[in-house]
């Protein structure tokens, strides 16, 4: 699904409304609609009391009209106008008009002695301002967000928190309890630096037309299970070990070769056909004993890796956990990248010898995957203040080197050098030691069965994070660790091969 700014997400209303030949108020109950949808599931309660604050502009119109509707459902509603300008939009002066007609209790707020005590309402919807917003909030808007926000009570915003921007840093907003937002997914609804503004966030159709989206070019979407879906290969019958790849997992040093133990497993259980560990000489009883599915290959050294040497053939590589930042260790990674030709996933130590070396990263071979987070993306690319810059830079610096940056974090984003795609599966229980070696572990596995870089980067991230989305109700998401990702790696190919009807 495509991420598009607000100016396309403007041209993308207008067309819709010009090629289905709707008025824009049609346009307007069907967003209304689908917000109300949503909402009523959620909060089935109609005794509940409701306080929805409408603006004067499009977003505004939204909030009357889900006030009509929950009205005439059977809801507890009333309606604050917050009329930051004289100004209405046609759209939602005709909505004012009709809330008076269904003798629906509102009240205009212009001055901040008219604000409404909030304490007495269940649930505040948000309906200031949507994808319009153009400056920083001030004034009598500015005030009531304030309130709002003070009140601590559940906030469910209508299209985008108000106040947040789509396309620069925000420092002021609604702290929405969940969005709902209307059918184009907004790149600024998934930024670390907007969390306090959107907790929650849900997307609904509103029947914009398909063709307008299509015309719109962006290099940035989010990854969904369809994506995922359409790219798995089947599993052939006569599948046999040696035709489903063979990963191989280089890392571990005394104390830490639970990371390689991991990342080996989870390897296999993306489905690749054998999978190798190379590991320091203190590493290969460990192996053995907890993963008797792996082959293993040891470093003649005991504590950490010296010199990376083998026979075999590996289809994909992935390197660095647990490894270690020892210069032998050092000189061995070099060493290994010189000559290295297949895939290839880099992580933790590894991109840790990258950033004390910077030089190297120009013998990774194209399309390499590094799957940092903030901190080691940090070393590689230098600090950034805000997260638009944070993703800029890291284009540039995917596009210098010609590499796949995953980024990990509650939405990880998957940099290439001409797209960035945002992955929603995940939850906080993924914050736990080791998540990221299995997360390697699967990218390796799915390099090693022919998946391209990208597809394995895309599909290894949605499903990790898949994996604590299914076990949430089961596994609290406190007690979920990392083998955990790995047992319920099989749930979340069921998941996205199940029929949808
Ligand atoms: N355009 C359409 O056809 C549709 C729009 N929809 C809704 O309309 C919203 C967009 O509506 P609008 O474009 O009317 O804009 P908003 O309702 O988001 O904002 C209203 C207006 O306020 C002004 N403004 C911007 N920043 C301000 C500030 N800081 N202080 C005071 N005034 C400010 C601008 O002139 C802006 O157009 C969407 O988020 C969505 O909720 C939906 O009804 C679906 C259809
Ligand atoms: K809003």
């Amino acid at each position: 699904m495509k991420i598009l700014t607000s100016e396309q997400i403007r041209r993308v209303d207008a067309e819709t409304i010009k090629r289905e030949g709707i008025p824009s108020l049609e346009l307007m109950k069907r967003a209304a609609k689908a917000f109300y949808d949503r909402f009523t599931e959620r909060f089935p309660d109609k005794n509940s009391p409701v306080l929805i604050f409408a603006g004067v502009g499009n977003n505004g119109g939204d909030g009357l009209v889900v006030a009509r509707l929950l009205n005439k459902s059977g809801y507890n509603v009333k309606v604050c106008i917050v009329e930051y300008s004289d100004h209405y939009t046609e759209d939602c002066a005709h909505n004012v008009r009709r809330i008076k007609a269904e003798n629906i209790s509102y009240m205009k707020v212009r001055e901040e002695k008219e604000i409404p005590e909030l304490s007495g309402y269940d649930l505040l919807i948000d309906g200031i301002f949507g994808t319009g917003l153009s400056r920083e909030v001030s004034g009598i808007a500015a005030t009531v967000i304030q309130r709002i926000n003070e009140s601590g009570k559940p906030v469910i915003s209508i299209d985008v928190p108000s106040g947040l921007f789509l396309d620069r840093p925000t420092s002021f907003a609604v702290h929405a309890t969940e969005t709902i937002t209307f059918e184009i997914p907004k790149l600024a609804l998934y930024l670390p630096d907007n969390q306090a503004y959107t907790d929650k966030v849900t997307i609904v159709p509103i029947g914009l037309n398909k063709e307008a989206i299509a015309q719109e070019a962006s290099n940035m979407s989010l990854v969904e299970r369809c994506n995922i879906r359409a790219l798995l290969k089947p599993l052939h019958k006569f599948a046999h070990k040696g035709t489903q790849g063979h990963g191989l997992l280089i890392g571990g040093s005394l104390g830490k070769i639970g990371s390689v133990c991991l990342a080996s497993r989870a390897a296999l259980r993306s489905g690749c056909g054998l999978v190798t560990a190379f590991v320091p000489g203190c590493g290969t009883s460990v192996l053995q004993t907890a993963f008797p599915e792996a082959m293993v290959i040891e470093d003649r050294n005991g504590t950490h890796i010296t010199s990376i040497g083998y026979t075999i053939r590996p289809d994909a590589v992935g390197i660095g956990v647990g490894m270690g930042l020892l210069p032998e260790t050092q000189e061995a990674f070099y060493r290994f990248i010189q000559q290295n030709r297949a895939p290839m996933v880099i992580d933790a130590d590894g991109l840790n010898i990258l950033s004390k070396n910077r030089e190297w990263l120009s013998l990774l071979p194209p399309d390499t995957i590094l799957t940092p987070h903030p901190k080691e993306l940090s070393r590689l690319i230098g600090e950034w203040r805000e997260d638009y810059e944070k993703i800029e830079k890291t284009i540039a610096f995917a596009k210098k080197y010609r590499l796949i940056v995953v980024l990990k974090g509650a939405y990880t984003l998957i940099v290439t050098p001409e797209h960035l795609y945002v992955n929603r599966t995940g939850t906080p229980a993924l914050a736990t030691a080791g998540s990221g070696d299995v997360l390697t572990g699967i990218i390796t596995g799915l390099l090693a069965q022919g998946y391209s870089p990208l597809e394995a980067a895309q599909s290894g991230v949605f499903l990790h994070g898949l994996t604590a989305d299914l076990t949430a109700a089961e596994i609290h998401p406190r007690s979920f660790i990392a083998s955990d990702i790995i047992d319920n790696l099989g749930r979340a190919y069921f998941e996205i091969e199940k029929r949808i009807r």
